[in-house]
């Protein structure tokens, strides 16, 4: 089976864990399983302090990914942006992502990226960063997630030449679909998939807006996983660092491996 790497940086408070993938953190309370729209710790963190981590995204993660770095040829080095590039790319995009409070219930932060939407350069700049990290990568299937995968996912499909497949909430598929239902805070939810959108053996890349406990981006792995697809990657554009403990205890619960996920920028 192809490895699968956590590709946060070396400071991550998961990455020590994950070589007792059974264990749960020493004093971590185990959340309730992916509960949705969690609330940051911080309620009202000024974009400027968001941008102080930023030096954690993209290139400490591009060291970690084994089965990727490997294939990452010279020629595919000197083609990706300097990271000074990136970085600055990075902070803007995190700029124009609006924070709404108390959406849509109280003591939510909401990350807003429709304002991201607006911004032409930063839109962009946001797509072209997934593309830079998964072209040349033999990955034929993105699939994106209901609703915020489906802006992200179709385009950096298209440049990096791959189909796009969704993955959609109940009943919303016409064709014979194959689900997988996750934990919500109350009760469950469901994904969908078509049969045959995919093959056993294709190679894939996850898309979402955001990763908070990972319980979507760990139903989506299974879904695909069930029916033999290789999932090479998670991305987002957004992560909830406040959330990583309780990421890693729901991806500890929910996947037998571990969950792997490239957000690029931090609220
Ligand atoms: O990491 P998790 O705790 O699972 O949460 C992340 C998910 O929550 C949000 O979607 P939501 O389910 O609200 O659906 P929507 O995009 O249709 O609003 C977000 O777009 C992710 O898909
Ligand atoms: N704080 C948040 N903002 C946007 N989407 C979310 N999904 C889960 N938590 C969220």
């Amino acid at each position: 089976m192809m490895q699968r790497s956590l590709i946060f940086s070396s400071t991550n408070p998961i990455s020590p864990h994950l070589s007792t993938p059974s264990l749960p953190p020493v004093n971590t309370v185990i959340p309730e399983r992916n509960r949705r729209w969690i609330a940051p710790s911080s309620s009202s963190q000024p974009s400027f302090l968001r941008f102080q981590n930023y030096q954690r995204t993209l290139p400490s993660l591009l060291c970690t990914v084994e089965f990727l770095a490997a294939s990452d040829s010279v020629t595919n080095q000197q083609q990706m942006a300097s990271q000074e590039e990136q970085d600055t790319r990075i902070a803007k995009i995190s700029s124009v992502i609006r924070v709404i409070p108390d959406f849509p219930k109280p003591g939510i932060m909401f990350q807003d990226i429709t304002t991201l939407l607006l911004d032409v350069g930063a839109f962009r700049d946001t797509i072209d960063l997934f593309v830079e990290r998964y072209r040349g990568k033999d990955i034929s299937v993105v699939a994106g997630v209901e609703a915020r995968g489906f802006i992200f996912g179709p385009p950096i499909a298209l440049a990096i030449g791959a189909k796009f497949v969704p993955m959609r909430k109940p009943n919303k598929l016409p064709g014979e679909v194959i689900s997988e239902e996750y934990s919500l805070e109350y009760g469950t939810d469901k994904m969908e998939m078509h049969v045959g959108a995919v093959q056993a053996g294709e190679r894939a890349l996850i898309i979402d807006d955001l990763v908070a406990t990972g319980g979507t981006l760990c139903a989506a792995i299974r879904l695909l996983e069930r029916v033999g697809v290789n999932v090479v990657e998670c991305a987002c554009v957004i992560e909830l660092p406040e959330l990583k403990l309780l990421r890693l205890t729901t991806c500890v619960l929910f996947v037998s491996d571990f969950l792997c996920a490239m957000p690029i920028c931090q609220a």
